[in-house]
């Protein structure tokens, strides 16, 4: 209770109001005019500003530093994730809409069991935040006036200028799944990975555009029952995927296999493609199997392009000097072009189970189908990375001789036999 001369004693954390994360009413808090547990009711936010990020659309940022109190234990209070509040059945349609409409950025999260918060067409500027899996605020729910209300605190102090960011995986009711950008260590690859509607919706991904999204194609399940997937980060699997399986909602992320070398060849990619732009080659190493598989059918049958820039091998290839290193890259090329069309082929076979929806039970699809796709996948991109490789070690070391060490440096790099 205010005391008149402490004016950090108004609904502080001895509130127990505050106690219990419940905004006091005015009118009847006894601290009056100087109670400070009113921020939802007063907007008192803290100074944002918008920016663009690089990759995932817009961001918003401190504008001032939000500073951790000790005697606001509560957390910081940042902005109100205000939007529209819908049921569960109403978000599934909208977020469907939303993805036929090509909206890509999803604002849909949670506010209570029943209830979702809408910010795709009607929001504060807490719509902006993006996802990191190393954030630096957290959402938290109040109630205010007796309503269940979503706000963002901070976790951490904040300097001016440092990007907002919470973990979208309590929260998340994505449309499309989306490939995270955060770039933290313990990435979970996924925005949501680890939300309930995300494992309900799961799907392959590829990364057919800059975001990566992705598209729902059911695959394998085994007669265990539960959950789908489990990414990385989750407790117990650590950085593994696990694939398992769920009657309701059996999927696989291919590319990701069940191992952590699928994320160790992505790391690896990763360098080449860095390397490559630091030198201005202006390639971009190539997509997993998926993609290239997704760019001729879609789970709807429709044709689909990927909206990706391709490698220019031919030109890149063109520009070495020694007919050796020419010789090397069109042999991996080659190899790299063969594991290709097994995967499209493999995938022609197991496409009738997917699309009859066959491809939960014993007769759809089957683990050893699953460990062909698995194989197939694995053997895609270490063709790609082979080829890359070569291409970059070739620009680099001009001079050395091909052959072995293109294979035993990258053979560093988890491999699969
Ligand atoms: C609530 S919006 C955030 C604001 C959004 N960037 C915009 O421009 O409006 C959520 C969407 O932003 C993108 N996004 C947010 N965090 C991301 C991340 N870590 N990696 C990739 N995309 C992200 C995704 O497209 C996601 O659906």
């Amino acid at each position: 209770m205010y005391d008149g001369i402490n004016p950090e004693s108004a609904c502080g954390e001895t509130c127990l109001n505050v106690l219990t994360s419940i905004e006091c009413t005015a009118g009847y808090c006894p601290c009056g005019e100087h109670c400070r547990n009113q921020k939802f009711q007063k907007c008192e936010y803290a100074r944002t500003k918008l920016f663009k990020t690089e990759g995932h659309g817009w961001g918003l940022l401190a504008d001032e530093i939000i500073k951790l109190f000790l005697y606001v234990k509560a957390g910081q209070f940042i902005i109100e994730y205000c939007g529209e509040i819908i049921s569960l059945e109403e978000a599934k349609q909208r977020s469907q809409n939303y993805e036929a409409q090509g909206i890509k950025d999803a604002y849909i999260i949670s506010q209570s069991a029943s209830c979702l918060i809408d910010a795709t067409k009607k929001g504060s500027l807490a719509r902006f935040i993006n996802h990191s899996c190393q954030p630096n605020c957290e959402t938290r729910k109040w109630v205010v006036l007796g309503e269940t209300r979503v706000g963002i605190f901070a976790k951490k102090d904040i300097s001016v200028g440092t990007e907002l960011s919470y973990d979208y995986n309590y929260e998340w009711y994505g449309g499309a799944t989306v490939r995270c950008l955060c770039g933290a260590a313990n990435c979970s690859l996924f925005l949501g990975a680890k939300s309930r509607h995300f494992q309900e919706y799961s799907h392959v991904w590829e990364d057919g555009d800059d975001r990566y999204m992705a598209e729902n194609i059911p695959l394998y399940g085994s007669d265990e029952d539960d959950h789908s997937m489990m990414m990385g980060g989750t407790e117990g699997s650590e950085n593994k995927l696990e694939i398992g399986s769920s009657k309701r909602s059996s999927s696989v992320l291919p590319v990701a296999a069940n191992s952590v070398d699928a994320k160790s060849f992505e790391a690896a990619k990763q360098v080449l493609e860095d390397t490559a732009k630091a030198f201005s080659l202006n390639f971009n190493i190539g997509t997993g199997s998926t993609s290239t598989k997704k760019s001729q059918h879609t789970s709807k049958g429709k044709a689909k392009v990927s909206g990706r820039k391709q490698v220019r091998d031919k030109s890149v290839t063109k520009l070495l000097v020694s007919k050796e290193a020419q010789a090397e890259v069109a042999e991996y090329e080659e190899i790299k072009n063969k594991a290709t069309a097994d995967l499209n082929s493999l995938y022609d076979e197991i496409r009738p189970a997917i699309e009859e929806g066959k491809w939960d039970s014993q007769e759809g699809g089957t683990t050893s189908v699953s460990e062909k796709w698995i194989d197939a996948t694995c053997a895609k991109y270490e063709a790609d990375f082979d080829f890359h490789f070569s291409i970059i070690k070739n620009f680099l070391c001009p001079k050395k001789p091909a052959g072995d060490e293109a294979r035993s440096s990258a053979g560093g790099i988890a491999r699969r036999n």
